[in-house]
């Protein structure tokens, strides 16, 4: 019988979403057992690791969360079978990134990780269990994986009947930089289940296990599909407001508005609201574009060519933005920056976080690195391999998107850079003086707080002059800098 209460789950998915997400749980159900399974054993090895300063994630304040938990009932481990045999419920949380081949290229999501986790749950389980899908998926995944399960084949020599499986939806709504802080205070929990008995008692175990901490107004429970279609709807209507921000920060530098007095005195209004609207160099991470191409998939396939015309604008607006940026360097250094020591400040997509994925500077970089560039970088938090590696993925992984293609009718289509040529013009700084020194232009790519607190009168003296900065997220002090002598230039403003 599906359970309406466990003690023991398991999630498998190591990442950013299952580390953070069952250390919460864990800390706030202490009467429940948590093992998270990962197929990646340097990923466990590091969630394992005495010395926590070297957790896979960094999120702040989740070192204390795993302090807390972890081998009193929250466990990491490479033995996917075992963690599958003893939980009574599975949260599958594995990467489920654009496809890079076949049908789909470049636009649905790859569903092969959450295929080969339902069909070995389906070959290894032998009693009744809760599926959790707990990555992003598009809407209708629930029927997939459950079609899986059911065609299991019986196992003739077990005593027990065939194991019964229900899927819930269970969406997660974390930001990255601010992952624990998401996961103590959701704006709401989503759960979407069968409308069988078996689809309510497994809804009923999975709110009960939120009930610990979430407040029950907060838990919303709905139809699978509904729920499996409010998470990418989520990320596309949060999507959508940074492209228009940014749509109109083009406007902006034409006519002399200033686009962050744009967005507060729209945001003021109560309809419109003031989050998401900080215009920037584009948005990155792991999930905006992948949610929103995914969807833009989901719309053609079932034959709605304008919906997914709406949508894939919201894409086509941010490259253009990354786009956009990196020409205004290039024109105001003359028009050329070869040779040129450009200084980054800023690789992760945002502050607070050693995620890189998807990031604007690595698209920034790489136009910047066409016109053959000398790019010297300081992250606090990303290590140097990260950003080699994201370079050379970008090389063989480039999207075939409209604004690049508008890009190749006006001159050569992007050159495929070698690993060594990165490795010659791209230079990664320990600290972000060394980074700075000499350059002939320093352009900010992430929005960390401490960049807002160096020493710009030495960090000017020692630059080449006219001391060029491009502030990609808007966070210097405009004031300070102009009278110090640097031209610097924004995001949205004439
Ligand atoms: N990153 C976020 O902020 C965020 C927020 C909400 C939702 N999501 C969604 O959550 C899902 C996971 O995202 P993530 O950022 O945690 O990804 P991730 O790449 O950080 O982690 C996924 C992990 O799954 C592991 N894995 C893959 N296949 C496996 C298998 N068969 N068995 C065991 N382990 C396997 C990988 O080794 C990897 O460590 C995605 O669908 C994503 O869209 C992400
Ligand atoms: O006003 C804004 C807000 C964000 N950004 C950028 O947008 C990107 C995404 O930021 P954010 O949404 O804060 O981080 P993510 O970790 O990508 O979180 C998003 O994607 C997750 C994965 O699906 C969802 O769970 C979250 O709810 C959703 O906010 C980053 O590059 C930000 O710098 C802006 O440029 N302007």
């Amino acid at each position: 019988m599906i359970p309406n209460k466990v003690t023991n789950i398991a999630c498998i998915g190591a990442g950013y979403v299952g580390g953070p997400t069952m250390a919460v749980i864990a800390q706030k159900c202490p009467h429940i057992k948590v093992t998270v399974v990962d197929i990646n054993e340097k990923r466990i090895a590091d969630w394992n690791d005495i010395d926590l300063s070297k957790l896979p994630v960094y999120e702040p304040g989740l070192d204390q969360v795993v302090a807390e938990s972890r081998d009193r009932n929250l466990f990491f481990s490479t033995d996917v079978e075992g963690a599958i045999r003893e939980a009574q419920m599975i949260f599958i949380s594995v990467n489920t990134p654009t496809k890079t081949y076949g049908i789909g290229k470049g636009m649905a999501a790859d569903l092969k990780y959450v295929e080969l986790c339902a069909r070995q749950i389906a070959d290894v389980a032998t009693e009744d269990k809760i599926i959790v899908e707990k990555s992003t998926l598009p809407v209708r995944t629930a029927q997939a994986i459950r079609t899986i399960m059911n065609a299991a084949p019986a196992r003739p020599n077990s005593p027990s009947p065939a194991p019964r499986f229900t899927v819930l939806s269970n969406p997660e709504f974390l930001a990255e930089g601010t992952a624990v802080k998401d996961l103590h205070n959701p704006d709401r929990v989503l759960i979407g289940g069968e409308e069988d008995e078996d689809g309510q008692r497994a809804i009923e175990a999975l709110a009960t296990i939120y009930a610990n901490w979430v407040p029950g107004e907060r838990i919303l429970t709905t139809r699978i599909w509904s729920s499996e279609l409010s998470k990418l709807t989520a990320n596309a209507f949060l999507a959508q407001r940074i492209s228009s921000i940014n749509a109109l920060s083009a406007l902006c530098e034409k006519t002399g508005a200033d686009v962050d007095e744009v967005a507060h005195a729209i945001g003021t209004d109560s309809r419109i609201g003031p989050k998401f609207l900080k215009s920037s160099v584009g948005f990155g991470g792991s999930c905006f574009q992948k949610d929103i191409l995914n969807l833009v998939y989901l719309c053609r396939h079932f034959n709605l060519p304008e919906v997914a015309d709406y949508w894939e604008q919201v894409v086509k607006l941010n490259d253009y933005q990354k786009q956009r940026f990196a020409k205004q360097i290039i024109d105001t250094l003359f028009n050329t920056v070869s040779g040129k020591k450009i200084a980054f400040l800023g690789w992760a997509f945002k502050k607070d976080t050693n995620d890189t994925r998807e990031s604007a500077a690595i698209y920034v970089a790489d136009e910047l690195l066409q016109d053959r560039a000398e790019i010297h970088i300081y992250d606090p938090k990303v290590p140097t391999e990260r950003i080699y590696a994201d370079l050379e993925y970008l090389q063989q992984h480039r999207r075939p998107q409209a604004v690049i293609a508008d890009r190749a009718k006006q001159s050569d289509p992007p050159e495929t850079l070698s690993s060594e040529a990165i490795r010659r013009l791209v230079h990664v700084h320990k600290t972000p003086y060394a980074a700075m020194e000499q350059a002939h232009a320093i352009a900010v790519l992430t929005e960390w707080d401490e960049f807002r607190t160096y020493d710009w009168q030495k960090i000017y003296d020692a630059m080449r002059k006219p001391a060029f900065v491009f502030d990609g997220r808007n966070i210097l002090n405009r004031e300070e800098l102009n009278n110090i002598g640097f031209e610097l230039q924004s995001i949205g403003r004439g």
